[in-house]
């Protein structure tokens, strides 16, 4: 018998590789915070000596998933500002509230407060853009969380940095200081088109290559950034990008919502990904991804919820059903992103996107044991035929029960581990009152 640190025994498993496979009755082992196998539960019966056992019997267990763009520390800025199109929404009430509140105490407590959420929707990794990166790190190492921190460029002073170069050399420099984290990765995180300099995405391309760190940048959200382009630089956003040699295989062009065909061709065949944020699309009215299209010339595809200013949810749930739905009712397929697609988005496309897919997003041998576990102990659940389906159409995130990331457990039977949901609620209380002292307090 094999000593191993632990086996979970689920009823169903959906490994997401290779595609469209449902395991019935078999079990995940897990040793030194790796998956060893993923074998039918009798086998491993006779195969394993665990020393720790979790046996889901009305469950499913997938891989943790993945939010490809968040803006985590933005949890304490939830509904500031709901029912205003986006450019209202970032020069009228989110920078100018960024400035008066934003400091590395607000992006720890905010980040901690959106980990919370994520780890009990059955996220396990995220991709942070936002200021004082070292603070959000260390929320995510208190929370337990994988995280890429991204490292902000903006062209405009801000409480974080003066210039450009200050964030670049702020952001390398939290970087090589969190190095030795193992959950913890890093991206360059350009802001977007309209709030970045050639100069600076020149910077970004010379880094990129030197780091082969993924480039995080918000890329054609809404029309009104492709006509602003067309007027200041002659040609569309991405057109931009591409002469400056941004559009690569390190690309995660968040939203990208307004793209033509040659467009999609070229993020396809540059390897790049796309951040689909289907609810934050729709909430800044900014329009509906041409997602199927994507798909369809092997554009790699992951999915974000956006921050909880312009969501305002941090649930990947809700984003896989909008996502799957959206790709219906705007192609007019009803084949369009069907349920396997809309997961693999949410894991190992997400995944793939940060260069991570050989750590996480499937449950193979030898990636990190970062799982999720959907109860299915629910009237509203059953019956259950068709498990894919189940978890898109059906499951939300109060059905995920159980959560590990590299083997350690966070959730278990819905409740957190490690830190205090009531410190949150209280943390998250002293913040509104700081922001807004006249909102109502429940
Ligand atoms: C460089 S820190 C991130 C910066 O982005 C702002 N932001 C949040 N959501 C969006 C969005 O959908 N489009 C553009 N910018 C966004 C956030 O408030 C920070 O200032
Ligand atoms: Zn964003």
């Amino acid at each position: 018998m094999e000593s191993i640190d632990l086996l979970i025994r689920a009823r169903w498993i959906i490994p997401i590789e290779p595609a469209g496979t449902i395991l019935d009755n078999h079990a995940v082992a897990v040793d030194g915070g790796r998956i060893i196998a993923v074998l039918p539960a009798a086998a491993a019966a006779e195969r394993f000596a665990p020393r720790r056992e979790t046996t889901l019997d009305r469950h499913v267990l997938l891989p943790g998933l993945v939010n490809l763009h968040c803006h985590a520390a933005m949890t304490l800025l939830r509904g500031l500002a709901d029912d205003t199109p986006l450019m209202t929404w970032l020069q009228e009430h989110i920078w100018p509230a960024e400035g008066r509140h934003v400091s590395a105490e607000f992006v720890h407590d905010g980040t901690l407060l959106a980990c919370a959420e994520m780890l009990r929707g059955g996220i396990t990794c995220f991709n942070d853009m936002y200021f004082f990166p070292e603070a959000a790190a260390r929320a995510v190492a208190t929370s337990g969380m994988r995280a890429v921190i991204g490292l902000p460029l903006l062209e405009f002073p801000t409480n974080y940095a003066a210039d450009a170069d200050d964030y670049l050399a702020k952001g390398l420099a939290a970087r090589d200081a969190l190095r030795d984290q193992p959950l913890l990765h890093f991206a360059l995180a350009p802001h977007a088109p309209y709030t970045v300099s050639n100069r600076s995405f020149e910077r970004i391309v010379t880094l990129t290559g030197e780091l082969d760190l993924p480039v995080h940048l918000h890329v054609h959200e809404t029309q009104a950034e492709i006509d602003e382009s067309l007027r200041s630089y002659g040609m569309r956003p991405l057109e931009r990008l591409r002469r400056l040699g941004v559009v690569g295989p390190n690309l995660i062009a968040v939203h990208a919502v307004h793209l033509d065909p040659g467009e999609i061709a070229l993020l396809a065949a540059e390897g790049a990904s796309v951040a689909h944020c289907p609810t934050s699309n729709l909430k800044l009215a900014s329009g509906i991804a041409p997602v199927t299209a994507m798909l369809a010339q092997g554009v790699n595809v992951g999915i974000g919820t956006d921050g909880a200013a312009s969501n305002n949810r941090l649930d990947l749930f809700t984003e896989m059903r909008l996502a799957a739905l959206l790709a219906k009712g705007a192609s007019g397929d009803a084949r369009a992103m069907n349920a396997h697609q809309a997961l693999h988005a949410a894991t190992l496309g997400g995944a793939r996107a940060l260069g991570l897919d050989r750590e996480i997003g499937s449950l193979v041998a030898g990636k990190s044991a970062d799982l999720c576990a959907v109860s299915l102990d629910d009237p509203a659940l059953a019956p259950c035929y068709a498990p894919e389906s189940h978890m898109v159409y059906v499951a939300g995130r109060e059905n995920v029960s159980h959560v590990w990331v590299a083997g350690q457990m966070m959730l278990e039977n819905h409740t957190l581990s490690g830190f205090l949901k009531k410190d949150l609620e209280n943390l998250a209380a002293i913040w509104q009152t700081r922001i807004c002292p006249r909102a109502h307090q429940s």
